[in-house]
């Protein structure tokens, strides 16, 4: 593979200093080895011009569920018919996801993978969840493994029906944590009424950080309650959701970054919050407060059916009252930050910016600049992609 000059950007987003104007990129294998002026760019193998088109890092998606069988439309019409959203509907998916053959499930994340590529992500984090036997368990985290950029293990996202409550949690921080721990790189639970406790929420990342894993929470999704705080105290990469927030939430998330270590980053999951007609997270209040603040798009057949970053940019712009760049911000380095993917390492370069030495991943929309992923809304923008130096759109 040769080098690639894309030239002609007439507004070039970086997330390492303010927007470019006329710029250029080199891409060389799967990196970035050249950002700067067209008019300064070096020679390369192959030459695309970007025709004044406006260029970002590819989208980092930090929060989906992918691995799934069955639809769950009717649930969605009856709660837009006025039935609240409700913790027990997972088990609906666990069901079909259980009879699915393991071709159908790979069938399934792909052609969610394949949306969001042409949608312009370019790196994805997917959870089980829907399995909830160790063997199911098992049997999502090597489909997810083998399609996505990040795994991570949701055994903890409801007591399966007709699970016995304590000894399925003595399961999921065992045996089947074990069982998918080759797979994964971080542990999640669900920390809501209906859901796990703080008691037990607090044992499922406990698990997680005796095995050097990574940890996530689902929390403060359906009602105030204890996941920010467990979040915290257990220095989780991220804390997600997030639409009923204390102010003693809000700064303790902003605190965590006041030291010399990484903090937990506030993921917002607008798609979600509109989905199941929450309350949107204060994703202004939190990033004034000095939190970190990512965007996910939360793709699942319950809360949140859609992998379009574009749309949850949008409405963090329209409707959460981020600028056009904290919101780009937060859906591109904000999660790459999220998964810990923001710092160079071993085989693994850093996601979610446009410099030397990051990994390749950057797109081209049909607009002269970012403004208009919010200033049209719902206008298909993306023109072209490339993923770890790949064009795949
Ligand atoms: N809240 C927990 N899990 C998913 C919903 C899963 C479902 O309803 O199938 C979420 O992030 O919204
Ligand atoms: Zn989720």
């Amino acid at each position: 593979m040769g080098s690639i000059l894309v030239t002609g950007i007439r507004e070039l987003t970086t997330n390492e200093g303010p927007r470019l104007r006329d710029a250029a990129v080199v891409i060389d294998g799967d990196r970035f080895a050249w950002v700067g002026p067209a008019a300064d760019a070096p020679d390369a193998d192959q030459r695309v011009d970007a025709d004044g088109r406006a260029a970002l890092p590819g989208w980092v998606d930090s929060h989906t569920h992918l691995v799934f069988a069955g639809d769950r439309s009717a649930e969605f019409e009856s709660r837009m018919a006025g039935q609240p959203y409700a913790a027990g509907g997972i088990n609906a998916t666990v069901s079909a996801t259980r009879a699915a053959s393991d071709d159908e499930l790979r069938a399934g994340i792909a052609r969610l993978v394949a949306e969001a590529r042409a949608g312009g992500t370019t790196a994805l984090e997917t959870k089980t969840g829907y399995g909830l036997t160790v063997d199911d368990e098992v049997r999502s985290a090597r489909i997810a493994a083998a399609a996505v950029d990040e795994v991570t293990f949701l055994g903890a996202h409801v007591v399966p029906e007709g699970a016995d409550r304590v000894e399925y949690l003595e399961l999921v921080t065992g045996p089947m944590l074990d069982a998918v721990a080759p797979w994964v790189t971080a542990v999640d639970v669900f920390c809501e009424r209906g859901a796990f406790s703080a008691e037990e929420s607090a044992r499922v990342l406990a698990a997680a950080t005796a095995r050097g894993l990574a940890a996530h929470v689902h929390g403060n999704q359906l009602g105030h309650g204890d996941g920010v705080r467990i979040a915290v105290e257990h220095g989780a990469l991220s804390v997600d959701h997030l639409g009923f927030l204390t102010d003693d939430d809000v700064e303790a998330l902003a605190a965590t970054w006041q030291g010399d270590g990484r903090g937990t980053v506030a993921t917002v999951l607008p798609a979600c919050d509109l989905s199941t007609r929450m309350p949107l997270a204060p994703a202004r209040r939190l990033i004034d407060a000095g939190a970190v603040v990512a965007i996910a798009s939360n793709c699942n057949p319950g809360t949140s059916y859609t992998s379009s970053m574009a749309f949850c940019v949008a409405t963090a712009v329209l409707q959460m009252g981020l600028t056009i760049e904290e919101a780009v911000l937060a859906a591109t380095l904000g999660g790459a930050i999220a998964l810990d993917r923001h710092v160079d390492r071993p085989g693994r370069p850093r996601l979610g910016v446009v410099a030397p030495g990051a990994r390749a991943d950057l797109q081209l929309l049909d607009a002269p600049s970012v403004s208009h992923l919010a200033y049209r809304p719902g206008m298909p923008l993306t023109s072209a992609v490339w993923r770890a130096g790949v064009r795949v759109v």
